[in-house]
């Protein structure tokens, strides 16, 4: 039986820090992420993903800030629709394109995903998603200023405004992307970490000013579909102990345990690795593989070749 794997593709999949946000440059990116996700299917692998929409949905708010005199700007649930639907039909269009290429004829759904969270999460007190581009201390503290904009410093690469990210409670409409991926449908969701609703005590739900972790909501998701893998592809080779210093040491095949304890020691940062690490100590508690490589290592890491992978038994991953 083939394995159901949740890949969740990071910012940098997308866009890269030093790269202008222009659509070319977007796309190419997104192309060479597809190529590497039409191989995995290839494999025989059932494959549902997700993607990060951070520097995107920064970039949407800034372009509404410039033009908030004669166009009025949008809430930020509104924004982060606006960049999981452009990144959505980008990624469609680009995966059915290089299935193409190898003979194959999935048919490809990019399901606009709304992902519910408490009104109540203490998140929304102390604001940690990194969004948009980086600035040197100086300028976003000036922007910061003049713009009321909370920022802070973002994995030693330099400085960005930072929202509010509270934990997804659920996936609005999971069961569908189940069902659709059972139908053998490639189905991207939860973009951008689907976008931001709580539920009001009639039932109904409304947008919520928030921008969620990719890597949380593909978590929730993996578990939702019943996922044996949980992927998460990002711009390092692997998870590192003691990052940056001398004394930096690649994580491989590690227990729950080790995981847990390095995540207790601080090892991995709050906007970054710490949600990634978060979310696979979570799936692999579950029971599931999780895997945490670069993009271009993806079919080597699902070969227990690459990357970092975390499972309950070690053994099976050797
Ligand atoms: N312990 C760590 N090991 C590896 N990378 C780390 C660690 N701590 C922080 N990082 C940073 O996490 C970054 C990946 O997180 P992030 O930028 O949020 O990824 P993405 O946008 O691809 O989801 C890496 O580029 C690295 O700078
Ligand atoms: N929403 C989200 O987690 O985006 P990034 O992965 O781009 O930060």
């Amino acid at each position: 039986m083939s394995q159901k794997v949740v890949i969740a593709l990071g910012g940098n999949a997308i866009l890269q820090p030093k790269q202008q946000a222009t659509y070319e440059n977007q796309l190419e990116n997104i192309q060479k992420s597809c190529e590497v996700i039409a191989r995995i299917v290839k494999q025989g692998y059932e494959v549902i993903i997700t993607h990060g929409n951070g520097p995107q949905v920064g970039n949407i708010l800034r372009q509404q800030d410039e033009a908030k005199e004669v166009v009025p700007p949008f809430p930020l649930h509104v924004c982060s629709a606006e960049s999981q639907g452009f990144i959505g039909y980008m990624m469609n269009q680009c995966l059915l394109n290089e299935l193409q290429k190898l003979g194959l004829n999935n048919s490809v759904v990019s399901m606009l995903t709304q992902t519910e969270v408490s009104k109540e999460d203490p998140a929304f007190q102390n604001p940690t998603k990194p969004i948009g581009v980086f600035y040197s201390e100086e300028e976003a503290k000036r922007l910061a200023e003049e713009k009321g904009w909370i920022v802070k410093e973002d994995a030693g690469r330099g400085w960005r405004r930072v929202v509010p990210s509270p934990m997804p409670k659920a996936i609005i409409g999971a069961d569908l992307i189940q069902s659709l991926t059972d139908q053998g449908t490639i189905v991207i969701a939860a973009g951008g970490g689907g976008i931001p609703v709580s539920r009001q005590s009639d039932g109904t739900l409304v947008g919520v000013e928030a921008v969620i972790d990719k890597d949380r909501s593909g978590y929730q998701l993996a578990q939702d579909v019943n996922a044996d893998i949980f992927m998460i592809l990002t711009d390092v080779e692997n998870v590192y102990v003691n990052y940056g210093k001398p004394n930096q040491k690649s994580l491989e095949t590690i227990s729950l345990e080790e995981a847990k304890q390095y995540a207790d020691e601080g090892q991995f940062s709050a906007g970054s690795m710490g949600p990634k690490m978060e979310s696979a100590i979570g799936f692999a508690e579950k029971g599931g593989a999780a895997i945490i490589c670069s993009l271009d290592q993806a079919d080597l890491a699902l070969a227990g070749k690459a990357g970092t992978r975390i499972t309950q038994a070690i053994s099976s991953a050797t």
